[in-house]
């Protein structure tokens, strides 16, 4: 079932440690087939030199696993209510990737210091606050994926395809698994270029917001310009 969404889902996976947002088995991706409404996972704690694409799982829409071996990742909740609030998700990524889980720890966003930063995500990285005891004891990972969702809602998430979560780490998304990884790694660059623009500079201030359209726009949107004609 879903053998080339798997297949998808396992290399995207395995760009993680290649771009070194992994220690251990901290992370996770999936992709979701919106036809069919069912999404695939990583395997909850399978070492990466061990996983393989038949290992990655299944699951619907209602957070059942529909096929596969292994335990689904113990982030799914989490993947399944981003899913369900935001149709224009194909893939998300959850790492505990140094740069952006120092700034999730410190609870602060990521202020735009820059045009790297702007040409990928419009704005600063929001942090997301810590749940409740009760929203952990109740269901941590689902209410995580709806304390992400509540903060992007009515929102261009597809804009802002990060966001750190308080004390923990980072989720970013993409129209699928690849795109997702590569907000990812995006997302890791800006963090460590910004903490040390912040030691270098702790008077630095955001980017010009004219220069972060610039870079933004000429990326996205009707307007874009930057690369080759698909
Ligand atoms: O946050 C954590 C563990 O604290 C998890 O996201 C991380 O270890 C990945 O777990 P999975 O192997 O996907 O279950």
């Amino acid at each position: 079932m879903l053998e080339a969404l798997k297949k998808e889902v396992y290399e995207a996976n395995m760009l993680l440690p290649k771009y070194g947002l992994v220690t251990f088995t901290w992370g996770n991706v999936s992709g979701i087939d919106r036809e069919k409404g069912l999404f695939v996972i990583k395997p909850s704690g399978v070492d990466y030199d061990k996983l393989k694409a038949e290992d990655m799982v299944v699951m619907d829409l209602d957070g059942n696993k529909v096929e596969g071996e292994y335990n689904p990742s113990s982030d799914t909740a989490t993947h399944l209510e981003l899913y369900k609030a935001f149709p224009d998700m194909g893939g998300i990524v959850h790492t505990h990737s140094e740069w952006a889980t120092s700034w999730a720890q410190a609870g602060r966003g990521i202020p735009c210091y820059g045009t790297t930063h702007a040409d990928y995500m419009y704005g600063e990285i929001p942090c997301v606050r810590n749940l409740t005891r009760e929203e952990i004891e109740e269901a941590y990972e689902k209410n995580t994926g709806l304390l992400i969702a509540e903060h992007f809602k009515g929102k261009e998430y597809m804009a802002m395809p990060a966001v750190l979560c308080k004390n923990h780490g980072p989720f970013t998304w993409g129209s699928n698994a690849d795109e997702a990884v590569h907000n990812a790694v995006v997302l890791e660059e800006v963090a460590k270029m910004a903490a040390r623009c912040e030691l270098i500079n702790p008077q630095v201030r955001p980017a010009p917001q004219d220069l972060q359209d610039k870079h933004y726009y000429r990326k996205h949107g009707a307007n874009a310009y930057y690369g080759q004609k698909k």
